[in-house]
């Protein structure tokens, strides 16, 4: 058997996570550490790496390289066991259309063998107000009450690591806004620990207490918001942004 996990272990631990497809270096020796309870934000432009970390650190890809642990687990050896203690939401994925939004939630709740699911569900639908949605089928739902249900699948579990991929993309700003308040409490309240992919500065500025920046696989610079403004003399993450797309480096 093997021993139990530290249960301080930080929510991620990458060493030179590398993933290679033919002669694109997708993700090139990426190191990081997510402590638990912390929020990280992965920036980077189109085809930067983020998706295929996330993957990674789902197990969904076999790395080429390095290792990755969540919470205490090698993800090479054991991860079931992670993955019983973590989640992941994505607008790009899409819940069966025709099962109702109670029938989904239930579906999910069983996957990850919640106790006493009728009552998680009901408490996530009173938290993120989707008691009118629950009889509704998922696949009549607009873009803003998706992504309410994306949450609440993603939070069944109550995970201690959770994966956001672009949480309010194609969202009107009104739902977006109150998807990034709703997480900023939500974290604060539960001390589940966040990776954020993101093409929102202002939400990353909002949420993250780390950033990471990406670009072409390779992790550039990495920071708080408020480091990063500073070592690049800048009013916001965008410009930031900007800056490391563009090949300007920092003062
Ligand atoms: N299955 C695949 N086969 C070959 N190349 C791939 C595959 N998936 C991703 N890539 C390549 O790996 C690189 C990183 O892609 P990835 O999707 O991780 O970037 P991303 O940062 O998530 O981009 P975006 O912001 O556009 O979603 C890109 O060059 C992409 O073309």
């Amino acid at each position: 058997m093997r021993p139990a996990p530290d249960p301080r272990a930080p929510a991620i631990e990458a060493e030179g996570l590398t993933k290679r497809y033919g002669a694109t270096l997708a993700v090139d020796a990426l190191s990081f550490t997510l402590p638990r309870g912390g929020t990280v934000g992965l920036l980077g432009g189109n085809g930067a790496g983020k998706s295929t970390t996330i993957a990674m650190l789902l197990g969904l890809l076999i790395p080429t390289g390095g290792r990755v642990r969540v919470l205490g687990h090698d993800m090479a050896r054991d991860r079931f066991a992670a993955l019983a203690r973590a989640n992941f939401s994505s607008p790009y994925i899409a819940l069966p259309h025709r099962l109702s939004v109670a029938e989904n939630l239930l579906v999910y709740a069983h996957l990850y063998d919640v106790p006493d699911a009728a009552g998680r569900i009901a408490e996530l639908a009173a938290q993120l107000s989707l008691a009118d949605l629950l009889d509704r089928p998922a696949g009549q739902l607009s873009a803003g009450q998706k992504t309410r249900v994306a949450l609440a699948k993603s939070l069944i579990n109550r995970p201690d690591l959770l994966l956001l991929d672009e949480p309010t993309a194609s969202l009107d700003p009104d739902t977006a806004d109150w998807v990034r308040s709703w997480l900023e409490r939500y974290r604060q309240e539960s001390g589940c620990a966040i990776l954020l992919a993101s093409h929102n500065m202002a939400e990353v500025e909002r949420l993250c207490d780390h950033v990471l920046m990406l670009k072409t696989g390779r992790l550039v610079d990495s920071g708080s918001p408020a480091e990063l403004l500073s070592r690049y003399g800048r009013d916001d993450l965008e410009e930031v942004f900007l800056d490391i797309a563009r090949d300007r480096r920092a003062g």
